[in-house]
């Protein structure tokens, strides 16, 4: 059964909660961590999820777009993270952060860059819970679907990879087409909260995906 994911990095960090609450029926939040090195921007870290950890019991679903996951794990733990997700490009060692996010309480997910080549995650699929397949380039919201995103999908999926999440310029025409290629999970960032009413947003975009409200 498919869900939605929505990602705050679209939201009004003016005003978090607030968007935040509209959404709590999705059950999962996902966070963007940004370090200004392994992509070109910066967004929030531990800080802002332990706020957020206070008010909400959504799921939360951290991609870690940072050089040195590693370095981090105890951090966002401590910030009250459900689920940690590292980028395979990283410069730390996949296998070793997955069994270090385990060893934390975490669930792991491991994620790859639009170009990366899909075996390069391979060694990884029976130990994570999720892979993150990037339908953009790291680092901004707000961009285009890339279409060969679709293929990749399906090749996760016939590698047995357990739960497939797809991230970056989902809306109502892609996030379908992600469905029938094999993701479980459609991250939607701009989609959601760059609209006006975005709890109506966020209902709209489960018809779109067939997703039947009372299981989100
Ligand atoms: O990881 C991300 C960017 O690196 C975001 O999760 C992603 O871009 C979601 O935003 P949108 O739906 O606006 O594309
Ligand atoms: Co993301």
């Amino acid at each position: 059964m498919a869900r939605i994911a929505p990602s705050i990095l679209a939201a009004d960090f003016a005003d978090l909660y607030g968007d935040v609450r509209q959404v709590e029926s999705a059950e999962i939040l996902h966070l963007d961590v940004m370090d200004g090195h392994f992509v070109p921007n910066i967004s929030f870290g531990p800080p802002v999820i332990s706020s957020l950890r206070e008010r909400t019991d959504l799921y939360f679903d951290t991609h870690l777009m940072i050089e040195h996951p590693s370095e981090y794990v105890e951090a966002f733990q401590n910030a009250g993270a459900d689920r940690l997700t590292v980028h395979v490009e990283s410069e730390d060692d996949p296998g070793a952060v997955i069994e270090s996010i385990h060893d934390h309480g975490m669930d792991a997910g491991i994620a790859l860059n639009p170009d990366t080549d899909v075996g390069r995650v391979e060694p990884y699929l029976d130990d994570v819970e999720v892979v993150l397949v990037m339908s953009v380039q790291p680092g901004f919201g707000g961009q285009s679907f890339m279409p060969k995103t679709l293929d990749r999908i399906e090749r996760l999926d016939a590698m047995g990879a357990a739960e497939i999440e797809v991230d970056g310029g989902v809306n109502s025409e892609t996030g379908p087409k992600c469905v029938e290629a094999g993701a479980e999970t459609l991250v939607i960032g701009s989609s959601l909260f760059g609209q006006s009413d975005v709890a109506r947003a966020l209902a709209d975009l489960r018809e779109s995906v067939g997703i039947e409200a009372k299981s989100q």
